[in-house]
């Protein structure tokens, strides 16, 4: 997908932000959203995961989430029929706003070493081009941040799952779109269920079936998995792409740094036309977590205003849990 490269070059890295002064400020309301704008809000070169107390401690990248959701907390309408979950951020009524929040979900994957997804992203969206597309962020990517044209991309799959031609193992022939290494990461039982001949078969297939499972084998072990992605893959800086159920649990694990929220000015409500629940950016509807003394707090250290329907928030998470 190319944009105009006509635009002044990315700033340098900005000071880390003032934490009793939240950047303010309006988008461009702009479907080619400058690149300078982008990376001003949600540039990571100043952010690193806090050092762990022993050496012997699993180490992990610095991590934040990006999420477009209603303003009632959904993720996807999941309505039957439905690809995607474009329909949040009201793509259809304001393509230019939508325009903008995919440039800068996808300014958070271009800063990123790698990113992670699910298996049920997969299923649930069967046509998603889930890698840099942008030219202008790739070519960011490489020449000023200097990393290779795409992010390790990270699936995470319980089940094994995964739809083997799905668009993410046959990115189109163009330059930077086929370089993304997909790692999947799973439990033992997992990687035994992967359709791994017909992912064989794809034009990019998986790089690394990585195993990091729970003692009981029974889930994969974030803190295992992000110790493998930052010692031997070298991720420093971790994109969290998924749904809500992972985003809970990496809340509850203390594993997240910070949360990125595209805030769409619209009520979604529980259920699709078909009965299923929709995806909730925190599904704890049936399980006690939190109380006022323990409750996550999340530190404002970055907001902007996209015409009048879509609000971008960029969180650090306070943990007292
Ligand atoms: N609006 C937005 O910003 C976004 C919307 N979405 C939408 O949200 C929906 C998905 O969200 P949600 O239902 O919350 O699901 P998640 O994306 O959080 O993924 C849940 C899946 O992740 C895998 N998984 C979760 N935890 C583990 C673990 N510990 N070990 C191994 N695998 C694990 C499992 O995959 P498996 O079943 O393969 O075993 C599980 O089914 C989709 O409809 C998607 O389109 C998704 C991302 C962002
Ligand atoms: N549209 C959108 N905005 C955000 O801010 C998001 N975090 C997401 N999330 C996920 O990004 C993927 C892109 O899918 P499309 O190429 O837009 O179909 C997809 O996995 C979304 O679930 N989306």
């Amino acid at each position: 997908m190319s944009t105009d490269h006509t635009r002044p070059a990315a700033p340098a890295a900005p000071a880390p932000a003032n934490r009793d002064a939240p950047s303010l400020g309006t988008f461009s309301h702009d479907p080619q959203m400058p690149l300078s704008e982008m990376v001003a809000f949600y540039d990571v070169r100043h952010c690193a995961a806090s050092e762990p107390a022993s050496p012997t401690a699993l180490r992990r990248p610095f991590i934040w989430s990006n999420s477009a959701v209603s303003l009632d907390g959904y993720l996807a309408f999941l309505e039957p029929g439905d690809e995607g979950p474009t329909g949040i951020v009201m793509r259809p009524t304001y393509p230019t706003m939508a325009n903008v929040d995919y440039r800068m979900l996808q300014t958070g994957w271009a800063h990123s070493d790698a990113f992670i997804i699910t298996g049920s992203i997969l299923r649930d969206e069967p046509n998603a081009h889930i890698r840099v597309v942008f030219d202008d962020l790739i070519k960011y990517r490489q020449n000023v941040l200097g990393k290779p044209a795409q992010p390790y991309l990270v699936v995470l799959t319980r089940t094994g799952d995964i739809p083997a031609t799905h668009p993410i193992f046959n990115p189109p022939d163009l330059p930077g779109h086929r370089d993304a290494k997909i790692i999947i990461a799973t439990t033992t039982s997992g990687a035994a269920r992967l359709p791994l001949a017909s992912l064989n078969q794809q034009l990019n297939p998986p790089h690394t079936i990585l195993v990091a499972e729970t003692d009981d084998g029974t889930s994969v072990d974030y803190a295992r998995l992000f110790d493998r992605l930052f010692r031997d893959y070298h991720v420093r800086h971790l994109d969290i792409a998924t749904g809500g159920i992972v985003i809970k649990e990496l809340i509850q694990g203390k594993l997240l740094d910070e949360v990125r929220m595209t805030q769409a000015m619209q009520l979604a409500g529980r259920m699709a036309s078909d009965g299923r629940t929709r995806p909730h950016f925190f599904p704890a509807f049936d399980e006690h977590l939190f109380t006022a003394e323990t409750a996550p707090h999340l530190r404002i250290d970055g907001v902007r205003v996209c015409g009048q329907r879509l609000l971008f928030l960029r969180m650090g998470v306070e943990y007292r849990h």
